[in-house]
This record gives C-alpha cells, sequence and structure tokens, in this order.
C-alpha cells in the first residue's frame, strides 16, 4: 500500500504542494486530473523519490520513500516513473530498447517477454526499426513497454497517452490496464484527458493549486461533481439554476448538468440555437436561454436561431 502523510513541499516561493493525503491499495488503479499546473506532475515525481520535500511521509508497503539527499540513484527501485518526455536509445531497436531492462540470465525468457511487452503496446510489427524512425506515438510505446519490462509494483504514468493517435488509444488503453490489472501493478495516472480514465481507473482524484480538492470512486465523481471545476475535467458541463429543471423550486441555487443530461422537450426552458457541432453518435448543440450559453446533446440537427425547448433528459 502506498501511504502519503501530510506531505508539504515549497517547489518555488510561487507553488506549495500539500498537504496531501492519500492511501492506495497494491493493485489500485488512480487517476490525477487536474488544470495545467496543479501539481500532477510534481506529486508523481515527490512519490517516485525525485524531490526532498519539507514535511510528512510516503511510504510503500511500510518501506520510507526517500529524496535524493538520501539516495545517489534517485527513485524507489520497486516504482517506475514514466515522464512526460521519454528516454530511448536511439540508434538500437525497439526489441533491444525493452530487452535491455530483462534478465541477461534468461535470454530465451527475456527474448519471449520482450514480445509479450511488445504485443500489449502493439509494436510487434516494428520491433526491428531503429528508435530513431519511429513516431512520437510510437517511441511513447516503446517508452511504456520499457517501463513494464522494469516488472515495477507501482507504476506512475505521466500523460502516457498524450502522443498517441486516437486510432491505437483505445486498444492501448485497454491492453495496458488489463495487463496491469492482471499482473497486480498499481498505476497512477496523471492526465489531461478524462477519457484515459473513466473506463480504467478505480478512482480519480482531482487537483487544484497543488491541493488535493476531490476524491472518489471514479463513476461516483463523475456523476456528483462538487464543484464545476471538477466537472469540467471530465466533459463539458452546464451550471444552470435549479429552478428550470425542477418544478416548486425557488431562490439562487444551481444545478451541474453535462450535455447528455439534457434534452429537447415539449415544454421547459426556451432557448435558441447559436452552434451546431457533430460529434459522431450525435450533435452537441449550443444555444442561448435567458442570457445563458447552454449545451446539449442531440441525435439530430437544427437550424440556426431554431427556438426550443429543454429539460431534463429522461
Ligand atoms: N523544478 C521546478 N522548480 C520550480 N517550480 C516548478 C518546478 N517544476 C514545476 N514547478 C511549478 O510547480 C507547479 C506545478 O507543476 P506541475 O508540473 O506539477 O503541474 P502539472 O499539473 O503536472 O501540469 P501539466 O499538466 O501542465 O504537466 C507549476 O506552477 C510549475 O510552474
Amino acid at each position: 500500500m502506498l501511504k502519503i502523510k501530510e506531505v508539504l513541499f515549497h517547489i518555488s516561493q510561487r507553488f506549495t504542494l500539500g498537504p496531501i493525503d492519500l492511501e492506495i491499495a497494491q493493485g489500485e488503479h488512480v487517476a490525477l486530473i487536474g488544470e495545467s499546473g496543479c501539481g500532477k506532475t510534481t506529486l508523481l515525481q515527490l512519490i517516485y523519490g525525485l524531490y526532498d520535500w519539507d514535511s510528512g511521509s510516503i511510504s510503500w508497503n511500510g518501506q520510507e520513500v526517500t529524496g535524493p539527499k538520501e539516495n545517489l540513484i534517485p527513485g524507489m527501485p520497486y516504482m517506475k516513473y514514466l515522464a512526460q518526455d521519454f528516454d530511448l536509445m536511439p540508434f538500437t531497436s525497439v526489441a533491444e530498447n525493452v530487452n535491455k531492462f530483462l534478465s541477461r540470465l534468461q535470454p530465451e525468457a527475456s527474448l519471449q517477454r520482450t514480445d509479450e511487452l511488445l504485443e500489449v503496446v502493439e509494436m510487434t510489427a516494428l520491433a526491428k526499426a531503429k528508435v530513431k524512425t519511429l513516431s512520437g506515438g510510437q517511441k511513447q510505446r516503446v517508452a511504456l513497454a520499457q517501463t513494464l519490462a522494469r516488472e515495477p509494483e507501482l507504476l506512475l504514468l505521466d500523460e502516457p497517452f498524450s502522443h498517441i493517435d486516437n486510432f491505437r488509444k483505445n486498444k492501448l488503453r485497454r491492453r495496458l490496464f488489463d495487463y496491469l490489472k492482471k499482473q497486480n501493478i498499481t498505476c497512477i495516472v496523471a492526465t489531461h484527458d478524462s477519457t484515459d480514465v473513466l473506463a480504467y481507473m478505480d478512482r480519480t482524484i482531482a487537483m487544484r493549486g497543488g491541493k488535493i480538492i476531490a476524491h472518489d470512486k471514479t463513476d461516483v465523481l463523475y456523476n456528483n461533481p462538487p464543484s464545476y471545476y471538477v466537472g469540467s475535467l471530465f466533459d463539458d458541463i452546464n451550471e444552470l439554476p435549479r429552478s428550470w429543471f425542477y418544478e416548486h423550486f425557488e431562490g439562487d441555487e444551481t444545478v451541474l448538468l453535462y450535455p447528455h443530461q439534457i434534452a429537447v422537450v415539449e415544454n421547459g426552458i426556451s432557448l435558441t440555437v447559436t452552434d451546431i457541432y457533430f460529434m459522431g453518435s450525435h450533435y452537441l448543440i449550443v444555444g442561448n436561454a435567458d442570457d445563458r450559453t447552454v449545451l446539449f446533446n442531440a441525435q439530430k440537427s437544427y437550424p440556426l436561431q431554431t427556438v426550443l425547448h429543454i429539460g431534463l433528459k429522461g
């Protein structure tokens, strides 16, 4: 289990991380989401032991994590941190880049494991290619395989799919997180992209200004975002008067609704269509209601300036 107790770290005069309190069980997958600069990378690097923090403690299965002051080689050996700017050997092949972290004593088994890991990241076809000839997304996949080759107990991934095209991303995510679950590898993923987290992360942590501001099971946090900021990390979200959607409700209280929770109804709040975006499975409609912008999903398109009525879906 990872235990972080009251960790506080002044990385600069302008930015303080913490206090952070967090426990993550063996085999759990946890996402760190939050706006750029909120401290996701700094928290991953602290957990890995790349900084000497000011106070508090971090431990993995009872073993204290320590920073560079105490370790000649920074980073805890039972963890692996995959940085945003991955570091590969450009003049050697994809397979060699992965194989170099496997045992020299069992060359047959190492080759087999290299093949297995290249399959996880869908790089089998390019096993013999030199890394310098690869695209950014292909390099990122090799870096992932290399990180897995080191058999970490705790894997820290910083924006692991940022260079990978949508075509491959979904399949890669499924393969990677299935593999990690099977191996019981604990994983923390820092990401901007909520689709990285929804399906694969047991829990999600939302950060802002160096602090954890919300923390729950991923589906619970998605369905009940405690603030507009947290909801907007997952999807477009509307903050609208509660009285628009709930009869007999008066007062200034607002309600947070994702576009898929609002629909065109017969009797409801009147809205003028101002923009329409084709999203593949549906249209995202932007409208103006009582001087507020509202985003909602619809199955069909409407001419601009059409007046519709909206209400809660279902
Ligand atoms: N080595 C450093 N020295 C001083 N300040 C730093 C250092 N590294 C990061 N910071 C500052 O710490 C804050 C948090 O940065 P961090 O990289 O952890 O955020 P992030 O949430 O990972 O952002 P992004 O999503 O853009 O990668 C930022 O204000 C950044 O400027």
